[in-house]
C-alpha cells in the first residue's frame, strides 16, 4: 500500500495513491459530462468510486459528516488533475440534504448520478441492541438512503432530467451475522429500490443496489481482529476484495452500460451470497459443535 498525498495511510484498504493507478475496464471518457454525488465519498468504497468516475471524466461531489476528511480527499483528487468538490451533510438530516442539493443544482450545474455509500453498523448480538443503537443504524442506512434518494428524484423530476442511483447495501440473505439491525435496514433499501424502479421508470430514473462482500476499508475498524481474520473464508473465492472492485460495479450499474437494468441487486461478494459465512461478532460455540443426528435431536447440543 502506498502513501496518500496527505501522508496518511488507512489502517485498512487502498489509499489515494493506489486509487490513482488501479487499472479499470472503463474508458477515460466513460463518465465525461456527468456529475456524480457520492455519500460516504471520503470513506472506503465511496472514495474508490469517486476516483474511478473522476478518472473517467466525471465531476464528482463528495459528501459525509466530516468536513476535514472530505477536504483532504478533494485535495488529493484535484492534485491528480481531477474534477472534485465536497460539501458536508448528515444523511440522517433532510434539511442538510436539501442544502447540499441546492448547492449542487445552483453551483455545480445539476446532477446525473447518485451513489449512496454512506452507511455502517456496529457488531453486536441482536438480543443486546439498545433502542438508541437500533435507531442509529436504521436512521443512517434506511432513512438516510431514502432522504438522499427522494431529494435526488424530486430534483430530476422538477428539472425534467434523467437520473441513475446506486445504493450500497449488504448481502442480506445469508452469510452476515451479528448485525441484524443492518440486515433489517438494508432489506428495506432493497425493497425500496424495487418499488422505486417501477414508480420512477416514467421519470427516466434507474435505481439499483450493490451488495459487497468482505471489502477491506477503514470501516473494518469496528470489528475484532479475530473476526477480520476469518473474512477471506466468507466466500468460495476464499479472499477479501478491494474497494476498487466494488467501485467498478457501481460504475457499471450507474452508467450507460446498464441502461436496461433497474431494480436489481448486484452481489459483489465473491459468491459469498451462496456459500460461506461471516460473523461480525465471535461465532457462538453453538455453531462450532458437530450438530446432532435425528436420534440425538432431543439431547442438549
Ligand atoms: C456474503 C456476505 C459476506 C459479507 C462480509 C462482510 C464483512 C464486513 C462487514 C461489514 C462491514 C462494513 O459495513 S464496514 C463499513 C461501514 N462502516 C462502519 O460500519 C463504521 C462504524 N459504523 C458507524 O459509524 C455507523 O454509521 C453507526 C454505528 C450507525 C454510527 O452511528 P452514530 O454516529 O450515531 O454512532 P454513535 O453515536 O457512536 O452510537 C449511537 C448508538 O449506537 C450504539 N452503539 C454504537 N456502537 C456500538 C457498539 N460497538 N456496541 C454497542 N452499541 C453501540 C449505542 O447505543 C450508541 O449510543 P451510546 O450508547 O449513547 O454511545
Ligand atoms: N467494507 C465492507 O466490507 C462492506 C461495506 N458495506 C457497506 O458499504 C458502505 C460503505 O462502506 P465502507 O466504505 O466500507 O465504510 P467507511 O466507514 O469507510 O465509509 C462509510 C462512510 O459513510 C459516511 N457516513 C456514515 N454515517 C453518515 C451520515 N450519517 N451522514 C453522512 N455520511 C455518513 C462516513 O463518513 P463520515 O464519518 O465523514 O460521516 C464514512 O466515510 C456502507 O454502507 C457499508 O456498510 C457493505 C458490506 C461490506
Amino acid at each position: 500500500m502506498a502513501e496518500t498525498g496527505s501522508g496518511q495511510t488507512p489502517e485498512f484498504g487502498l489509499d489515494d495513491a493506489d486509487l490513482a493507478i488501479e487499472p479499470t475496464v472503463f474508458g477515460p471518457s466513460a463518465f465525461a459530462g456527468k456529475t456524480v454525488l457520492i455519500s460516504g465519498g471520503a470513506g472506503g468504497i465511496g472514495r474508490a468510486t469517486a476516483w474511478l468516475m473522476a478518472r473517467c471524466g466525471a465531476a464528482v461531489v463528495l459528501t459525509g459528516r466530516d468536513a476535514a476528511k472530505l477536504d483532504a480527499a478533494v485535495a488529493t483528487l484535484r492534485a491528480a488533475g481531477l474534477d472534485a468538490s465536497a460539501k458536508p451533510c448528515n444523511v440522517r438530516d433532510p434539511a442538510s440534504i436539501a442544502a447540499l442539493h441546492d448547492w449542487i443544482w445552483d453551483e455545480v450545474g445539476g446532477l446525473d448520478i447518485l451513489v449512496n455509500s454512506a452507511g455502517g453498523q456496529f457488531p453486536q448480538a441482536a438480543i443486546d441492541f439498545s433502542v438508541k443503537g437500533w435507531n442509529a443504524v436504521i436512521d443512517t442506512n434506511l432513512n438516510g438512503t431514502w432522504y438522499m434518494t427522494q431529494e435526488a428524484g424530486r430534483r430530476w423530476r422538477d428539472a425534467g432530467r434523467p437520473g441513475s442511483i446506486v445504493s450500497i447495501v449488504v448481502v442480506t440473505r445469508q452469510g452476515l451475522h451479528g448485525v441484524a439491525h443492518s440486515i433489517a435496514a438494508r432489506s428495506g433499501v432493497i425493497g425500496l429500490t424495487q418499488a422505486l424502479a417501477v414508480e420512477w421508470a416514467p421519470l427516466n430514473i434507474r435505481i439499483n443496489c450493490v451488495a459487497p462482500g468482505s471489502i477491506e476499508t477503514p470501516g473494518w475498524r469496528v470489528y475484532d481482529p479475530s473476526v477480520i481474520g476469518a473474512y477471506p473464508r466468507s466466500n468460495p473465492m476464499m479472499r477479501t476484495a478491494t474497494s476498487w472492485e466494488v467501485a467498478e460495479a457501481c460504475a457499471y450499474l450507474s452508467g450507460d452500460g446498464a441502461r436496461y437494468v433497474t431494480g436489481e441487486v448486484l452481489n459483489v461478494a465473491g459468491g459469498g451470497q451462496l456459500w460461506g459465512e461471516t460473523w461480525t461478532i465471535p461465532r457462538p460455540d453453538y455453531f462450532n459443535g458437530p450438530g446432532r443426528t435425528l436420534r440425538q435431536k432431543d439431547e442438549t447440543p
